[in-house]
């Protein structure tokens, strides 16, 4: 397989266009195993993310092993917010759309191969105007999930411009996935999913195709996120090497298989 092709360079800033943003890639893990805060509570900490650590009591009862900050972003409407409930609550938001304002974060601690792995999850504000707040967010994410949503080609031409931002304000190594959006409107579909997979593999990113409706590969792919993150932070001697790309290949069910 040829190697992906450079990053858009880094002076190269571009702004999504339609209602999103702009961006960069990345894909790893800036923090090491150092000591985490005694005492996590339900408030995110201000600068820099929840780091790996030792066991310990978080907020809200939230027992865990180790912390990790995984950031939604990609145009507005493209579903970051749905995606985010989805997981966290298991519902749907359906109905009038409100735009995030800011940014907003939940917390939910899963069970990785007998590890509590915490995700912090912020949720991006995709529109224009919000984005210098977003930037200031990036440095700190252990993990990105970029979305685009299938029935809205200018939220998929746009993800070359979030990689570009990306590549600008987190940190180089930071894991990142790309998330195709809302397959379960079939109807209303433009991107194809061959069109996703085939910008993924010239980035060399992780890529599936989600619905925050039908609940499709959304568990798998914070799921996933998890894995990696622990992993690298902490991967025991003899312990398999997890590979993202295989996982969610792997994993990943076709939009088909879960249409209400
Ligand atoms: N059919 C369908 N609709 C979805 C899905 N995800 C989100 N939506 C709808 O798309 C609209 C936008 O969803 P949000 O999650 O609020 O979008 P967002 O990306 O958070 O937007 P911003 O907060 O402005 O950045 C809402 O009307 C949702 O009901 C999905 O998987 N399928
Ligand atoms: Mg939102």
């Amino acid at each position: 397989m040829p190697p992906p092709p450079p990053l858009p360079p880094r002076d190269r800033k571009k702004t999504p266009k339609s209602k999103g943003a702009s961006a960069t890639a990345a894909s790893a893990l800036p923090a090491a195993n150092g000591p985490r805060p005694a005492r996590p509570g339900p408030e995110a900490p201000r600068n820099g993310p929840p780091q790996p650590g030792r066991p310990s009591l978080g907020g809200g009862g939230d027992f865990y092993d180790v912390a990790f900050k995984v950031m939604l972003v990609g145009d507005s409407g493209v579903g970051k917010t749905c995606l985010l409930v989805r997981f966290k609550d298991g519902a749907f938001l359906a109905g009038t759309f409100i735009s995030t304002v800011g940014i907003d974060f939940r917390n939910k601690v899963l069970d990785v191969d007998g590890m509590k792995v915490k995700l912090q999850i912020w949720d991006t504000a995709g529109q224009e105007r919000f984005r210098s707040v977003t930037h200031a967010y990036y440095r700190d994410a252990h993990a990105l999930l970029l979305l685009y949503d299938v029935t809205n080609k200018a939220s998929f031409d746009n993800i070359q411009a979030w990689l570009t931002e990306i590549q600008e304000y987190a940190q180089h190594n930071v894991v990142l996935m790309l998330l195709g959006n809302k397959v379960d409107s079939a109807q209303e579909r433009v991107v194809k999913r061959e069109d996703g997979e085939k910008l993924a593999k010239e980035y060399g990113l992780p890529f599936m195709e989600t619905s925050a409706k039908t609940g499709l590969n959304v568990d798998l792919a914070f799921m996933a996120i998890a894995k990696e993150l622990k992993q690298r932070s902490m991967k025991a001697p003899g312990e398999p090497q997890f590979r993202l790309h295989d996982y969610v290949k792997r994993e990943g069910r076709g939009a088909s298989c879960c249409r209400p």
